[in-house]
């Protein structure tokens, strides 16, 4: 928030004068088509002839944190949070609004557009609130290099009486952050937000993954431990700052292909309501793009690095950096330490409520470092389908119930089969989508898992009888 001691804007202030001044009608078409500039000069001109001081307090809200040299831009929640709480407090008067449209309960919502003006009271107090938005051109130097870029941006504009300054920052700016949490947590769509290297944005799409925990195939002693320690994260926000860490919680999801790694990332964040980064290490063009990256993110949201073993050949520490097709001449690629400074250090600190997913399917191809003690919080192996995935498979896809161990006749022939772990949850899902009827789709998952298992044993005795081979070679040797 900054603070502007004069007037809103020069143009409604230009007005006012004018109006002191004499003629309305004649003033009103002069402030349109006199030049903004000219209009700044006559207004100062007018104020120092009239000695006057306003009364008026205005506090800008940007909707971006700074832009400096570095073009390190990040996102203003306390616009957000205006823009939301204003969103359910627009006049009827209002002649032009924002339109977006509710995908989750079909409403329209309207947010406020330029030139229009909210009017608030707070503990007896009125408050004026408008919007304002413009384009400038910016300049990024990054390693010596010059970038010239375009940024959109936007403001409002909180216009109350001097008198009222220590009211609306300790209080009224508080109330409508816990107003707007309200609002956003009723109507909160996710988003999945990917990184435009051309933009310099996140750009975002709504976030409609339909897996949950209770679609979720897995095992249920796991599921239940994974849910435990996401509602010990976000209830404990006191102990993190007590205890003095970031308030953030990283996770590394690993296993074969199709069991679960992606759904259990959608899970999270549908049960949290957070939305996801999903951040592609392959399209960073180095450790300051990265920096760039992550503090543009906002807090309550999960950032998800997918594959991490093959998105990105990281150099290590000790390892010289190789250089990064599409960077910048000049620029620092990509390193293993400048990921991992990053989550651990000035991402964290500047950040609340932070998750960061890595995924994999080879964990033993990871870099110790990042499988040190400490930087991912929780391993969790999502492995083939046990009896449990299959029962909340067989529940999702035919409607069976989830409770019994006997719910259909052929569970037990299946629980004896399936616990081989042959098939991966995706497998199974392909084979109950087969058929609509219970039974029929119950004995072709039968009929898979018995020839998968006589292929496993058929590959297990010809190992062994090469083992034995080699084994009696050597003797004879
Ligand atoms: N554990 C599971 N529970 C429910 N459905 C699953 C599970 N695993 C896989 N599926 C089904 O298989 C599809 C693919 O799964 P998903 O993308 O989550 O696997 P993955 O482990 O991320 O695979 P990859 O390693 O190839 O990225 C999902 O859309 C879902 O329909
Ligand atoms: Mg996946």
């Amino acid at each position: 928030m900054m603070f502007f001691g004069d007037l809103p804007s020069p143009a409604s202030i230009f007005s006012t004068y004018a109006t002191i001044a004499g003629s309305v009608m004649m003033i009103k078409p002069m402030a349109q088509i006199i030049p903004q500039q000219v209009q700044n000069y006559i207004v100062s001109r007018i104020k120092s002839l009239f000695g006057c001081r306003s009364s008026t307090l205005t506090l800008i809200i940007n909707d971006m944190n700074g832009t400096g040299t570095n073009g390190m831009r990040t996102i203003n929640e306390l616009y957000s949070a205006f823009q939301d709480y204003l969103s359910s407090n627009i006049s009827p008067d209002a002649s032009k609004l924002k339109m977006t449209r509710d995908p989750k309960n079909k409403k329209v919502n309207l947010y406020l557009s330029e030139g229009e003006v909210v009017s608030d009271i707070y503990q007896g107090v009125e408050l004026k609130i408008s919007y304002v938005a413009g384009r400038k051109k910016s300049t990024d130097v990054e390693d010596g290099e010059e970038d010239e870029f375009t940024i959109n941006s936007e403001c409002l504009l909180l216009s109350f009486d001097k008198k009222h300054r220590d009211l609306v920052l300790n209080s009224y700016v508080p109330y409508v952050e816990s107003k707007a949490k309200v609002i956003n947590d009723e109507r909160r769509i996710l988003k999945m937000h990917s990184y435009s290297s051309l933009s310099r944005y996140w750009e975002s799409v709504n976030f409609e993954h339909p897996s949950t925990f209770d679609t979720l195939a897995m095992n249920e002693e796991l599921k239940r431990s994974v849910l435990g320690d996401l509602d010990r994260f976000i209830k404990r926000k006191n102990f993190y700052k007590r205890v003095g860490k970031a308030w953030k919680r990283g996770y590394l999801l690993y296993g074969p292909p199709g069991t679960g790694k992606s759904s259990l990332v959608a899970a999270i964040a549908n049960y949290l309501k957070f939305d996801i980064y999903d951040l592609q290490l392959a399209s960073v063009k180095g450790d300051a793009d990265l920096r760039r990256m992550l503090l543009t993110t906002r807090n309550s949201s999960i950032l998800v690095v997918e594959d991490i073993d093959c998105s990105v050949d990281l150099p290590t520490r000790l390892q010289p950096a190789p250089k990064t097709r599409g960077a910048p001449k000049g620029s620092a690629p990509l390193t293993l330490s400048g990921l991992l400074n990053c989550i651990d250090g000035l991402w964290s600190s500047c950040g609340n409520e932070r998750i960061i997913i890595f995924t994999t399917n080879n964990k033993e191809r990871l870099d110790p470092a990042l499988l040190r003690p400490g930087r991912m919080d929780m391993h969790i192996y999502m492995g083939h389908c046990g009896f449990d995935g299959f029962k909340t498979l067989a529940a999702n896809y035919l409607g069976l119930s989830h409770d019994n161990d006997d719910t259909h006749h052929l569970y037990p022939e299946i629980k004896h089969l399936i616990d081989g772990q042959v098939l991966t949850p995706a497998q199974v899902a392909e084979e109950l989508m087969k058929n609509e009827d219970a039974d029929a789709a119950l004995e072709g998952l039968v009929r898979v898992l018995k020839r998968k298992r006589s292929e496993t044993e058929k590959c297990d005795d010809e190992s062994m009888k090469k083992i034995k081979k080699l084994v009696e070679g050597e003797m004879r040797v």
